[in-house]
């Protein structure tokens, strides 16, 4: 134990002793309100002097039925992961395009390596975000307006009012030139190192859809229209005091047509499968694919979009980089007229992206921002 560490750690002991002083008060409640919001330097303080582990801030505590039941659990390793530099996939014998059609849809989830994004693009891309994430100045910008081009919180919350465990800053990115200058400025490196990001994904995310069209037996270039805007959305979950009460995102399903996550190395993602959770594991150097809402429509239901949901971690903070792709609001939605005869009809009505989004508050609290900017920027 350091010297400060002993300080520190006497000092909370005398503040212990003399429970009604205001300081006591001011410490306790600091160390009980531990949240993405409360300075890390502050937390790591508390947590090293204080003789008391840190208890999570009751605003973050989650209604029974939305807890994490199953933290321990092994991560599911029938995912597929899936080369695309290889003519197979990987532990097994089958071709990427049926590997990627076969887990569409039993999991509406894979992941991809060897998928020719380089290295230097997402780990320039998480360093950015870190530093953004870090800024000291951040919780005074806390909701900025559309016209600004980003929104950045830390305060989601759930339907009965609990407080979610992430930060989350989101932004178009669709048409990349005349959005990249809305974006954060700080860091200064913000806008150079993710357009650089976006402009591989959009790479990668043709080069999948390619994949699934051939799978589905759709004419290649079929979801040029639906795959134009890209909306960028990552998250900041820190250590997080007790991962067994509270969640970084509560269960969900993607509107888009699909969403590309990028996760490092930190796992915490789960998708329900069967009436149960599993582990999506952190593979290195892997994208995440994640079948969105359209992407079910457009295949009549063969692909399933699934819930997924955050688990949060004691130890370490994760940062996930989902950018989904979307189609442009005024875009109808149908099932593919190839995919649709006498036997397979029609499961889903065609509708505008647009009523889609509205109708499902598909942005969470800022769906109506989100949308009037996609309106100003297409
Ligand atoms: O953080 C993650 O791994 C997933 C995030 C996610 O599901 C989303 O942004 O829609
Ligand atoms: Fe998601």
């Amino acid at each position: 134990m350091s010297s400060i560490q002993i300080l520190l750690f006497v000092f909370g002991l005398l503040m212990f002793k003399y429970k009604k002083s205001r300081m006591h008060r001011f410490v306790f409640l600091s160390a009980m309100a531990e949240g993405p919001h409360v300075a890390i330097p502050l937390r790591l303080s508390i947590a090293t002097a204080w003789p008391l582990k840190p208890k999570l801030h009751r605003v973050y505590l989650l209604i029974q039925e939305d807890r994490p039941q199953n933290l321990d659990d092994p991560v599911c390793d029938s995912i597929p992961v899936i080369d695309l530099a290889k003519p197979t996939a990987v532990h097994s014998h089958i071709q990427p395009v049926e590997a990627i059609l076969k887990a569409s849809k039993e999991f509406g989830f894979f992941q991809v390596i060897n998928h020719g994004v380089p290295e230097k693009i997402t780990t320039d891309a998480m360093n950015v975000l870190k530093e953004f994430f870090n800024l000291p100045s951040k919780e005074a910008i806390e909701y900025v307006p559309h016209t600004k081009g980003w929104i950045h919180t830390s305060s989601d919350y759930t339907k009965v009012g609990a407080h979610l465990w992430r930060e989350n800053l989101k932004h178009l990115c669709y048409p990349l030139e005349e959005c990249v200058q809305l974006w954060p400025n700080k860091p200064a490196r913000y806008q150079e190192v993710i357009a650089a990001y976006i402009l591989e994904i959009q790479k990668l995310s043709s080069r999948i859809l390619e994949m699934i069209c051939e799978g589905l037996g759709l004419e290649p270039g079929y979801f040029k229209d639906t795959s134009e805007v890209q909306l960028l959305s990552s998250n900041f979950y820190p250590p997080c005091p007790d991962p067994s009460l509270t969640l970084g995102i509560l269960a969900h399903q993607d509107p888009s047509l699909i969403t590309l996550v990028y996760q490092g190395n930190s796992p915490g993602l789960q998708a329900l499968k069967d009436g149960h959770w599993i582990n999506v594991g952190a593979v290195p150097n892997a994208f995440v694919v994640n079948i969105g809402n359209q992407l079910e429509i457009i295949s009549n239901g063969k692909f399933r979009s699934m819930d997924h949901r955050v688990v949060t971690s004691p130890h370490e903070t994760r940062i996930s980089i989902a950018t989904l792709v979307n189609p442009p609001l005024d875009c109808i939605v149908e099932p593919a007229k190839v995919l649709v005869n006498e036997s397979e009809p029609s499961r889903y009505q065609a509708r505008q992206y647009k009523e889609y989004v509205h109708h499902n508050k598909a942005f969470g609290d800022h769906t109506v921002t989100i949308q009037n900017a996609m309106i100003s920027e297409s």
